[in-house]
């Protein structure tokens, strides 16, 4: 191993970004090294990634599976050791000899971990936008604090972050707005009406990204830009009334900063996430990604559809709740998070219809009390009580 070759900690190893993290390491042999590989239950996905990457650690959280995955390891001799639970996370997100940090932990969930690898200092690559979206000021905090790296993954905040100046501390002064664009998900073209009868597949079936199936279905009701909102507002510094949406059905150019002067910078490139991955792994050089190259010879057209349009405010409600919480008090997103998470696991068993999740939201948000978050334990205290109740309004819908 080479002085420079940074070693990774891949959290939510087994799942859409997890893979695709493991890809871009693996065409960069000479730079990245896999420490420590984490997942909830898939053994035998996270076994094929041990064997493969040889990984110090393995974690499982769930005590029957990381047993199952110790068994194996033992049996085909490999070097991993395999830790088991929750704590488990923590601890290899900010073990001593590791480098970066890949948080694509699906939900709130990722966010001690990702507190954890912020306090110890570490890069991390934000996937997990829902750790931000729960976490705020306070993980800022942690960041800073522990003199950690903080790169956005998500495409969009990674095309924004490839828009924005070198130095922050210029963005104040000379940046309007940013904009976020939106593909609209599978049901843009929907009439609002017909969305009540939608199942989990076709809320899957995202028209340009292979995602997991909580963020495919948060881009059908548009909350996925929702998270994004916020996520961004915590990111950049910005004021919420300096972001906009936009929806640009082609995912090509995956968001824009707009000057003082008016000019635009944006950032396109193929609907491939190991691009925005490769980037957070070399930041501020570039690697080979193995996202394929755009062809504009074969690009019919770019569109936008403002959200005042064609229906857009009754198909996607849940869009101006990013808005809505960012003015409450702090805590108030988290409701908004622990909620969808509710909600959108309810929808995926069959137990909600589409439309509900948004009503499932909106309950939680009007009746979920909080007192201001001064560390990780009172977020974690919102983010329980808001299931809580989030879970009630669930069992009410479904009677
Ligand atoms: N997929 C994408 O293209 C994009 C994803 N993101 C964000 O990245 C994150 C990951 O998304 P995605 O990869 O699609 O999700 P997936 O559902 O594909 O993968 C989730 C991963 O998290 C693990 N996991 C789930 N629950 C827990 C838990 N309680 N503790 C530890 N690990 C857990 C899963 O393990 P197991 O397999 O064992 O269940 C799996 O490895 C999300 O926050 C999403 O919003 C952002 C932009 C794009
Ligand atoms: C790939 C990625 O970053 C996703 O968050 C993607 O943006 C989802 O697309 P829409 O939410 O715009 O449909
Ligand atoms: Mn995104």
């Amino acid at each position: 191993m080479t002085n420079d070759m940074k070693r990774v900690v891949v959290l939510g190893s087994t799942g859409s970004i997890g893979k695709n993290t493991l890809d871009v390491i693996e065409r960069n042999p000479d730079l990245f090294s896999v420490f420590a590989l984490a997942a909830s239950t898939s053994v035998d996905v996270l076994l094929a990634q041990c064997v493969k990457f040889r990984p110090t650690f393995a974690v499982m959280v769930s005590g029957i599976h990381a047993s199952q995955l110790a068994d194996e390891c033992r049996r085909l001799g490999l070097p991993t050791r395999v830790l088991v639970g929750a704590e488990a996370l923590e601890l290899v997100a900010s073990h001593e000899q590791a480098d970066y940090v890949m948080a694509a932990i699906v939900g709130a969930a990722g966010l001690a971990s990702c507190m954890a690898a912020a306090r110890a200092g570490k890069r991390i690559l934000l996937a997990n936008k829902e750790a931000l979206v729960v976490g705020g000021q306070l993980f800022l905090d942690a960041v800073r604090e522990g003199g950690a790296q903080l790169l956005p993954i998500d495409s969009e905040h990674s095309a924004i972050f490839q828009s924005l100046p070198d130095d922050p501390n210029v963005w104040l002064a000379q940046v309007d707005k940013i904009v976020l664009t939106a593909s609209g998900g599978p049901f843009r073209s929907r009439t609002p009406a017909s969305l009540a009868s939608v199942t989990p597949e076709e809320a899957c079936a995202h028209p340009n990204w292979q995602m997991g199936r909580k963020i495919s279905v948060d881009s059908a009701t548009m909350m996925n830009k929702a998270l994004e909102v916020i996520e961004a507002k915590y990111l950049f510094g910005i004021r919420p009334g300096q972001i906009e949406v936009v929806i640009h059905p082609q995912s090509v150019i995956h968001s824009m900063v707009q000057y003082v002067d008016n000019s635009v910078v944006a950032q396109l490139g193929t609907p491939d996430m190991r691009g925005p991955i490769a980037l957070g792994l070399s930041w501020p050089k570039r690697i080979v990604s193995g996202a394929s190259a755009l062809d504009f010879s074969k690009m019919a057209s770019l569109t936008f559809e403002s959200m005042d349009s064609n229906q857009h405010d009754l198909r996607f409600p849940g869009l101006k709740l990013a808005w809505q919480t960012l003015d409450g008090p702090s805590g108030t997103t988290a409701v908004l998070n622990a909620s969808n998470e509710i909600a959108v696991a309810a929808f995926l068993a069959a137990r909600i219809r589409f439309d509900q999740i948004h009503h499932v939201n909106l309950a939680s948000l009007e009746h979920v009390v909080i007192a201001s978050p001064l560390d990780l334990g009172d977020l974690l205290e919102i983010d329980a009580c808001a299931r809580r109740y989030a879970e009630q309004a669930v069992l009410a819908l479904a009677q």
